[in-house]
């Protein structure tokens, strides 16, 4: 009999599931994507019951169009987007839509947090308190809906509420764990300190597992509602940066990995919990027992792109627009972009920046607007990198996951503009793949991550920087990294008078 594991990649544009054998061949893959709500500037909110029905249907069509049987499903496994809010009351029914990890609405509460407990508080969690965090969301859920924090009994992540349908049972592993900044890092439990501090009663925070371990099986009412077998095991599995870096082998320290999502993440494995960026990068747990990995995020990468696509290319197919941008000039004839459409993270954590194209020439066409979109992109992450450097943190090769690195010329762009070696896997989908691996070992069918990444993670093609491209890119680069401070007062006079006419 054939044996799987499926990895869900719960993501903010869609559920993407992997079935894949002992092997490590991905055998068949579904996607189904789900809707973005943004009722206010700053508001990012999805339905949970969206990310379980498009995970549902997502298994469903292996077994029903792949052909994969459902008693060949041994073990399951996630990767979901990080930070989210799902508030549940004493039933475990969901309270209200989960505000997401570009939800920049808690402004308020961070700085109540930051006042609270300064330094401190990075000690502790290894983070500053951003919006994007679980946190800062309690405190405003209790703020401002009194009423349905009173009914709250517990909270979990994205990915943790739906293997709560799935099994029965309410966990949250280490990695995600330390998204909430409600984590000891060093203590490696809930810190009873913050909890006492914000008055969170330490019930609400789910049991932690790690991301190998076994959460439990799929129930009855589960198989009834889904067609899956009650012998298939559901794993912990892990963040999506914590997943994506397990699929794309970043399991040394020499390694980095590049993300362009919804968001945009340069991630570094960390081999202990004390290297100290001070909170200029987020510090997080590993999927990988026992270790860490710092980040920095740039809060809207393929979001941007995306929404210049629906807003003025509705119709056209998205890799012919990507190529049509290719055929520009290196530098988009003058335009420069900068993409805080939803306010930024890293290096500048600021709800209320916004974007912006400099250089509009008429001669420019739409094209190249969508080169200085991607470009704008790429530039974010060598701000990213330039923490690294100023930390003396060196390595010469970014391994490059995400849908952006679907495009060959956004992976040519990494590395001319980092000017380092980008290596591409030979299917996109890291974090998906990092779910699956999660599950292979919880399953038994490797004694370690290390082990079966021999087995599930091929390298494809390796772009090499070009020095004219990178010369002329650096040149760029000093333009776009003033265009922020140069940019911040105005962008912050315009939202205080959105805000006023609300
Ligand atoms: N053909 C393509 N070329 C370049 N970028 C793409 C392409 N297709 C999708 N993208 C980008 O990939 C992003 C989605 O990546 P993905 O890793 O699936 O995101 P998420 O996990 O957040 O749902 C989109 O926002 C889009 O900008
Ligand atoms: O907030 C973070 C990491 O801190 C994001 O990376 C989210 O985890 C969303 O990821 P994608 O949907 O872009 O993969």
């Amino acid at each position: 009999m054939n044996e799987y594991v499926i990895g869900v990649d719960l993501g903010t544009s869609a559920v993407k599931v992997s079935a894949m054998n002992h092997d490590g061949k991905i055998i068949a893959q579904q996607s189904y994507g789900y809707d973005l709500h943004q009722p206010h500037p700053g508001y990012n909110e999805q339905d949970p019951r969206d990310w379980l029905y498009g995970t549902t249907i997502a298994i469903d069509r292996l077994i029903l169009r792949d052909g994969i049987k459902a008693e060949e499903i041994k073990g399951i496994s996630f990767s979901g987007q990080m930070h989210g809010l799902v508030l549940l009351d004493a039933d475990g029914q969901v309270l209200r839509p989960a505000m997401l990890w570009n939800d920049t609405r808690t402004t308020k509460q961070c700085e109540e947090i930051k006042a609270e407990m300064g330094d401190k508080f990075i000690e502790i969690t290894g983070n500053r308190a951003l919006e994007g965090f679980t946190l800062p969301k309690l405190l405003w859920v209790k703020e401002n809906e009194p009423e349905i924090w009173a009914k709250a009994k517990s909270f979990l992540l994205p990915k943790d509420y739906v293997r709560y349908v799935m099994t029965g049972k309410q966990a949250i592993d280490y990695s995600d764990a330390t998204g909430t900044v409600l984590f000891d890092i060093k203590k490696n439990t809930w810190s009873k300190e913050i909890c006492e501090t914000f008055d969170i009663p330490e019930s609400m925070c789910p049991p932690l597992i790690r991301s190998i371990d076994e959460a439990g099986t799929v129930t009855n009412s589960y198989s009834m509602f889904s067609g899956l077998k009650t012998t298939t095991k559901v794993f912990g599995g892990g963040g999506d940066n914590a997943c994506g870096a397990v699929g794309a082998g970043i399991l040394k320290p020499n390694m980095v990995m590049s993300s362009i999502g919804t968001s945009g993440v340069i991630l570094k494995y960390e081999p202990d919990a004390n290297v100290d960026y001070h909170g200029a990068l987020q510090y997080e747990c590993h999927a990988i027992p026992d270790t860490y990995y710092s980040m920095g995020v740039t809060l809207a990468a393929g979001h941007s792109l995306n929404w210049f696509k629906h807003t003025f290319a509705k119709d056209e197919d998205f890799t012919e627009m990507v190529n049509r941008a290719a055929e520009r000039p290196l530098g988009a004839n003058g335009l420069i972009f900068t993409p805080y459409v939803v306010g930024e993270r890293t290096p500048y954590a600021d709800a209320d920046i916004r974007g912006s194209f400099i250089g509009v020439d008429s001669m420019q066409n739409k094209y190249d607007f969508v080169r200085a979109v991607i470009e704008g992109i790429t530039f974010s992450f060598r701000d990213i990198l330039n923490i690294y450097d100023q930390h003396g943190q060196d390595f010469d090769t970014v391994v490059a996951i995400g849908g952006g690195a679907k495009s060959a010329f956004w992976l040519q762009l990494q590395a001319d503009i980092f000017n380092k070696k980008v290596v591409s896997l030979t299917n996109e989908q890291g974090p998906g793949l990092g779910a699956a691996m999660l599950a292979a070992v919880g399953l038994g069918w490797f004694d370690s991550l290390q082990d079966c990444a021999k087995k599930f993670v091929h390298f494809g093609k390796v772009y090499e920087p070009q020095s004219a491209a990178v010369k002329k890119y650096d040149e760029l680069y000093k333009i776009y990294h003033q265009i922020y401070d140069q940019t911040k007062d105005l962008s912050h006079q315009i939202m205080k008078l959105r805000n006023s006419w609300d």
